[in-house]
Parts: structure tokens; sequence; C-alpha cells
């Protein structure tokens, strides 16, 4: 509005200009098509002493313009009224005081005339026509002839009110005319968008102008200085126009940011007036407030809109206020709600990106005591967002709980008879009798740090375990210690680690299924149990193992371990059943037994013709351990657990039927067949990475020598053991008892000849040889069955007239075998 005031006083001004009553007369004559000329002469053809009164007044106006700026001399452009003389054809502008009081007369009758008219603030237009009116007034006065016309002059000519009064034109249609007339660059509708910018700028323009003003009225008639500043102003007028539009443009950017400010500041103004209002109110207004608040948040979102809007509920500014604070109140972030249940469940936790998973563990889990279960940190799958950059760089074990992959069949039976034992325990004279191998002389490793004892390792190949008195390497850097690694992981603890759980089958008793995934020749689990000799297994299997039989129903929930009384039953859940005779005694070395009655859980593991692990038998630290290992397609969670029993029946009444279900099931829980694909000792996974694929040496190529004189020897055992058949033996015996548990069977047959095999043995064995460790097809014998324990020891023993040349065969075999390792060994040893 101060723009708006500032137009019209402007144009007021410029209407009530104090000019001489002529000019004034010219103004209103010309719209009143009064001649111009005629005014203009009157005006000039004032008596003499008219100059002095116009020099006097001249004097005056510039005693005021010293002070206050007057009309502009010229305005050339906007500022100039052009008005239509006698000749309308021709714009003729009305003429400056000075040139109406020096200069018209010059310019003849015909030549348009000037009038420059500027329009000064209005205070001091007010003092300027007030000094110019008393001028005029004199003057007027002084000529009796205009006396009558000066009174009414004097009651015309003070204001632009009584211009129009007197033109009877209606007072807005002038100011419009008179601010077209203007031509101006602005127009009333700009005038209400301008920004203070441009107020601004406008006011400077003005103070420029009065300036101008000033210069141009000390000017006085001085023409060429007036022509200097007509030329000057007009450079300024130039450069103002620049200015003004540069001036602009900034506004304009201003204007733009000050209104994105501008609704910001709003906001918070109308929360600060909410808050006063509700303070002022007092606390019954408030809780009237807060409830209104309560219940529009209950309150669906349609009719929370309608209830916002102001339009729909105008007098309630209080309302829109606090709708605009909640609005405010619900930017701010939310807690994040996680999961507490399912997969991804017990994520919550502040997590520091700056610091890894462990310290991050240490910085937010420190008093884990303290923090609820959801917000526990779960640790079977932490989330990517967690360890995701460790997870593609380094790896880690696959987590997935096995429960949720492959949960067990609620109500699944334990086998209730089942003493765990997870070392080896020596029992009665086995102790005694046990051989400690000079350990030193066994093998040495020679592996380096570039290979690393893989699949060449020559430990490896002899199945010794490497540790840190035959081996060089680190064991990190060593790929050949897997019971090590077995150690380490069960020594950690839980289902995972141990990686294996007893399952019930549908028509093999229990067996084995792994909890999580294994990689291709990884150690599983261990075999052991007690380690019992010939004599001790014999008298178990004549007492307590007498009638060791369980039910194994076909109906697998209702399948449950049954003492051996049940035989004479029929099952009391089911008619189709039938029993397994279960015994857990696997050959081991120096004529050694493991009993796994009382064992680790590897003695639930079936047998399978298609197996996917290996039973295989080490020395570790000097002394003969067996254990389970992934075959060469690894393992899957929830894969139940196989090996080859390689079976020797031993009688064919023995005989079982396999349940394996395998595409090439043999039909019975048989010997391999011979033909059966020789298998190369391959690089256990040590630390979830495969060893070996390294290139083969002329290390390799000895172990291949070794290896095959050791499976000749094998082979001819084999071949021998083909020729045994049960009834011949029996016949041999010359008994035609029905045998009854093959080793029963055998110790009751010939107790006085085993002995005497088992002192050969000892004997035997006594001198440091490596052979006892060697591995062959039939080196694992599985024993779990009535067939009973079947030995190459055994075997020698069962057949006396084959074993003095069968025996010689295989010494001869062995002693070779033998010498070349040994050579193998000394030329390795003699190139380090
Ligand atoms: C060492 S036990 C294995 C655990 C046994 N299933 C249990 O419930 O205790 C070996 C016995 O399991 C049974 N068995 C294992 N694998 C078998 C298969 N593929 N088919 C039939 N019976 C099998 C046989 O009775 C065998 O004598």
């Amino acid at each position: 509005m101060p723009a708006v005031n500032a137009l019209i006083s402007k144009f007021e001004n410029i209407v009530t200009q104090e000019t001489p009553p002529s000019s004034t007369q010219r103004v209103r004559g010309t719209r009143h098509s009064m001649p111009l000329r005629q005014s203009t002469l009157k005006f000039n053809a004032a008596p003499a002493d008219m100059a002095q009164k116009r020099q006097s007044m001249s004097a005056v106006a510039s005693k005021q313009a010293v002070q206050e700026p007057t009309p502009p001399i010229e305005e050339p452009d906007n500022d100039t009224i052009v008005v239509n003389t006698a000749d309308e054809s021709r714009p003729v502008q009305l003429p400056t005081p000075s040139e109406s009081a020096t200069d018209v007369s010059s310019q003849g009758s015909n030549t348009p005339v000037v009038k420059k008219i500027k329009s000064p603030p209005k205070s001091r237009s007010k003092r300027v026509s007030n000094a110019m009116k008393s001028a005029s007034k004199d003057a007027l006065v002084a000529d009796p002839a205009q006396g009558a016309n000066a009174t009414a002059d004097k009651q015309r000519n003070i204001s632009g009110e009584t211009l129009v009064e007197e033109a009877g034109v209606s007072k807005t249609t002038l100011l419009k005319e008179g601010i077209n007339a203007l031509d101006l660059k602005w127009n009333m509708s700009n005038v209400f968008n301008r920004s203070p910018a441009q107020e601004e700028a406008e006011e400077e323009q003005e103070a420029d102008d009065s300036s101008t003003i000033e210069v141009a009225v000390d000017a006085g008639t001085n023409l060429q200085e007036q022509k200097q500043h007509r030329e000057a102003k007009r450079a300024k007028i130039v450069e103002n126009t620049k200015k003004w539009e540069q001036r602009r443009k900034v506004a304009e950017k201003n204007a733009t940011r000050r209104s994105s400010r501008a609704s910001m500041l709003l906001t918070k103004a109308n929360d600060l007036v909410s808050e006063i209002t509700s303070t002022v109110l007092g606390k019954r207004v408030r809780d009237a407030a807060k409830g209104k608040e309560i219940q529009e948040e209950q309150e669906p979102d349609s009719k929370k809109a309608r209830i916002d809007s102001p339009s729909a509920n105008p007098q309630t500014n209080d309302a829109t206020l606090s709708s605009v604070a909640r609005a405010m109140r619900s930017r701010a972030p939310k807690d994040k709600k996680w999961l507490i249940s399912g997969l991804y469940a017990g994520q919550s936790r502040a997590f520091d990106p700056s610091l890894n998973e462990n310290k991050n563990k240490r910085k937010f889990f420190g008093l884990s005591s303290t923090l609820s279960n959801s917000q526990k940190e779960s640790s079977v799958l932490p989330m990517p967002m967690f360890a995701g950059a460790r997870l593609l760089t380094t790896g880690r074990d696959f987590k997935l709980p096995f429960d949720v992959f492959s949960p067990l069949p609620t109500g699944q039976p334990k086998p209730d008879e089942w003493k765990k034992v997870n070392k080896n325990v020596f029992i009665g004279d086995a102790t005694d009798q046990w051989r400690t191998s000079k350990f030193l002389e066994h093998s040495t490793c020679l592996c380096t740090l570039e290979t690393g004892c893989d699949a060449n390792c020559m430990n490896r190949f002899m199945y010794y375990e490497c540790d840190s008195r035959n081996c060089n390497l680190t064991e990190e850097q060593c790929g050949n210690r897997a019971f090590e690694e077995l150690r380490q992981r069960v020594k950690k603890g839980g289902k995972y680690n141990v990686g294996v759980e007893v399952i019930k089958t549908n028509d093999r008793g229990y067996g084995v299924r792994a909890n999580r995934t294994f990689e291709p020749n990884q150690i599983i689990v261990e075999y052991t149990g007690e380690i019992i000799n010939q004599e001790e297994c014999e008298n178990r299997m004549h007492g307590v193992y007498k009638d060791n039989e369980v039910c194994a129903c076909l109906s697998p929930n209702l399948l449950s371990p049954y003492p051996s009384s049940a035989t004479t039953q029929s099952c009391q859940f089911t008619n189709h059943f039938t029993f397994l005779q279960c015994y857990y005694l696997m050959a081991f070395d120096q004529n050694m037994i493991i009993d796994a009655t009382r064992g680790s859980i590897a003695r639930f593991v079936n047998h399978s013709c298609a197996p996917n692990s290996r039973m295989e038998k080490w020395t570790v630290g000097g002394k003969p351990r067996m254990a389970l290992f992934a075959g060469d397609s690894g393992i899957m969670t929830g894969e139940e657990l196989t090996y080859d029993y390689n079976f020797d029946p031993y009688s064919q009444k023995n005989v079982q039927q396999c349940r394996c279900g395998s595409a090439n099931c043999r039909g019975v829980l048989g010997p391999k067949p011979k033909d059966a694909p020789k298998r190369v000792n391959p690089a256990p996974v040590v630390g979830g990475k495969k060893e070996g694929g390294k290139k083969e040496g002329k290390l390799a190529g000895a172990k291949r020598k070794i290896a095959e004189v050791l499976e000749e020897s094998t082979s001819l055992i084999n071949k021998r053991r083909k020729t045994i058949e049960p009834v011949s033996r029996r016949a041999s015996l010359g008994k035609d008892k029905k045998p009854r548990a093959s080793i029963n069977g055998t110790v009751k047959r010939q107790p006085s000849k085993l002995r005497r095999m088992l002192s050969e043995k000892s004997s035997r064995s006594s001198r440091p040889s490596t052979m006892g460790s060697v591995r062959s097809s039939k080196r694992v014998v599985s024993t779990s069955s009535q067939a009973g324990l079947i030995t190459k020891e055994q075997d020698d023993a069962d057949e006396p007239e084959q074993e003095d040349g069968g025996r010689s065969s295989v010494s001869a075999l062995k002693a070779k075998a033998e010498s070349i390792r040994r050579n193998v060994a000394r030329s390795l040893r003699g190139a380090r």
C-alpha cells in the first residue's frame, strides 16, 4: 500500500503541480479545447512589472528548490505529458515554468508547447505550491485585467480536485487517464505485485530524479547547461533503467526464496500460536484440545482430513494449528519395529557401520543380559546388513537352522540304550596289548609352505595326520589335520558344530543325518567306543550281546529299540515288522575291536550301496582313530549319512537284506564287487577349503607305486577270501552245528587257533611297520550285524590250509611296499 499511496500522491502532484495559472489553464484548456496559445499569450502579456514579479517568484522558487526539489525541466519519455494543440496532429509538450515564462514567445504560435512535469514528493510539492501560489497570486493581482479571472483561477488551479470538479470528470477516470498519459513502464496491477526491492529501487529513482530536478532548477535559464543536464539525465535514466532491471531480477529471485521460507515460518508461527493459546486458555481447554487430538488420531484419515481442513471448520483455528503441530510431530522418525520371530528375528540392534561385526557386538551387546529377548541378536542368521561385507569377502559357514530346513517329525524316539562315549576307551587287557607306534619312524611330512600338505602330502597318503611333531607347517598352513579340525569344531559345541543327529529311519532302525553341509572329504564324526581285544569281544558276543536285536518296524513312527526277547513276540504296534540284529563292532587295529555299544553317534550310520560318506582309519599322534568323512560330492543339510560297510557276511545265513534303496543296490549287506573303482585318497577339507589340485610330481608317482602294491596285496586277500565257503569251512571244522553269530562261532570253534593267530600277529606287528595302517577297499570292515567281525587276519586264522601261502605272499608284498616307501622317504630326505 505505500506504493499505491506514493503513486496517488505522485499523480496528485503532477496534477496539482505549482505551475503558473496559464499552464494550468492550458492543460485545462486543452482538455476543454481551450486555445492554448491564447492562455499562453495572456500569461506572457502580463505587465512589465510582471517580469519583476516573475523574477521574485523565480527567486522564491529557486530558493525553495535549493531546499526541496522542483519539477524537472524536461521529461523526454515517461513523464512527459503530451497534449494536442490547435494542430492536433502534432504532439505538443507542455512548457516548463521557466520555458513558459521566457521561451514560449520565441517558439512561435504554432510551435508545439512542451510542458515538463515532474512529480516531486508530496510534502515538497505542497511547499513549492505554496510559494508558487503566492507568487502567482501576486502576479494575478498585479494584472487588474485578470483580476476576476485570477480569483476564479485561484479557486481552480490549486489542486486536481478543483480541476476534476470543474471538468465534471470523475476522479478515478482522471487518475487512470493521467496514469495512462504518463505512459509509465508500470501499471496499476503491477503496483500491488511490487517487491520491496522494487519499491526501494523506485524510491531511489525518485531521489535521483529529485536531485536532477534540483540541478535543473539551479540551471535556471541557461540553455547550454540545461542541455547538458538533459543529456546527463538521459544517461542517468538509461543507467537507472539498467539498475532497475538488475534489481528486479534479484528481487524476483529473492521473492522465490522468501516464499519457501515464509511457509516454514508460518508453520512455526502456527505452532507457537497454538502453544500460547493452550497456555493462555488454561488446563481445561488444554485437556479438551488434547482429548480432541486423541479423538482425531483415532478417527479415520478421511474424517481427519475433513476436520483438519480450515474451510470445513473455519472457526477452530486451534484445530488447524494443532493439526499442523501434529503433522510436524509425525514427521519425526519412528523407531523401526523388528520381527521377533521367523528367520530374520532378533536383528534389532544399534549398528555402527564404522565398526566391524565383532566390535559392534561388543559395543552394543556387551551387556546383553540387560537386553530383552526381542533386542538380543540372533546368532543363527545375521542379516546381510550386518555381515554382508564379510560374507562377500571372507565367506562363512552356512547356518540356516536345520530344524527350519528339515525338521524332525514330532515324537521321534531316541535310542535309550545308547551310552555315549566320545573317546576311545581301552578295556581290559587291550590297554597293555596296545602297541604304541614309534611315531617319528612312521612318517615325517616333507611338504613345503608352497604345497601345504595337499593331496601329494606323504602323510596324507599314508593316512597319518600331521601335527607339530611330523609336519613343519603351522596349523593354518597344513591341510592334513582333519581330526584336529573336528576336535576344535566339537569343542565349540552346538548342534551345528557337532553337525549330526540321530534319526529314526523307516526300515533300517536308527540312522544319522547331517545338521549342516559338509564339504567333499571333510571330516564328519569320529567313530569311537571301547577298544577291546578279541577275547573280550568273544566274551561279549557270548554274553551281553547274545540276543542283540532291535525291532525295525516298517511303520516309521512306531519304531523303537526292542529287546531281543521280542523276537518271540509279534511287534506290539504292527504286524509288519522285522528285526535287525545289531552289533556295533568295528575291526580296528592290531587285532583290536572298537565296540561302539558305548560309543559315538557314528555307530548309527547305516549302510548304503551308493554312500555319501566313507569310514576311514587314520593314525593320529601315533594312535589309530576312525572317522566318517564326507564323500566326493559333499553332504547337504538333512541328508542321511551312509557309508559302504563292505560287509562280509561270513555266512550265507547271516546275510541281511539291504534296504538302502539306491539304484545300484547290491541287494544284501555284502562286500563290494571286486571291480569297484579304486579310491585315491583325496585331500580332505580343512577350514572349508579343499586342498589339492596341485601338479603331481616325483613324490606323487612314488606314492602311486606304493598304493598299487598295497592294492595288489589287498586284492590278493580278497581273492583268497572269495574262495572261502562257509559250508566248506564248517566242514573243515568238522562241525555241522549251525554257527551262531560269526564272532562267537569263530571264537567258539577255534579258540586256541585264534589265540595262536593273535600271538603270531602280535609278534609280527612288533616290528616297526606302517603296514598296520594300510588302506584298501577292505581296510575297514563293518561288524555291525550278526555276520560278525571279519578281518583279513581272521581270514588268515580261519583258513589254516591256505594260511602259509597266503600269508607269505601278503608278507612279501608288504615287505616290497615297505621297502619302496622307505626308499622314497630316504630319497626325499636326501633331496631336502
Ligand atoms: C551299525 S548298525 C546301524 C544302526 C542301526 N540301524 C540301529 O538302529 O542301531 C548296522 C545295522 O543296521 C542295519 N542296517 C544298516 N544299514 C542297512 C541297510 N542298508 N539295509 C538294511 N539294514 C541295514 C543292519 O541290521 C545292520 O546290522
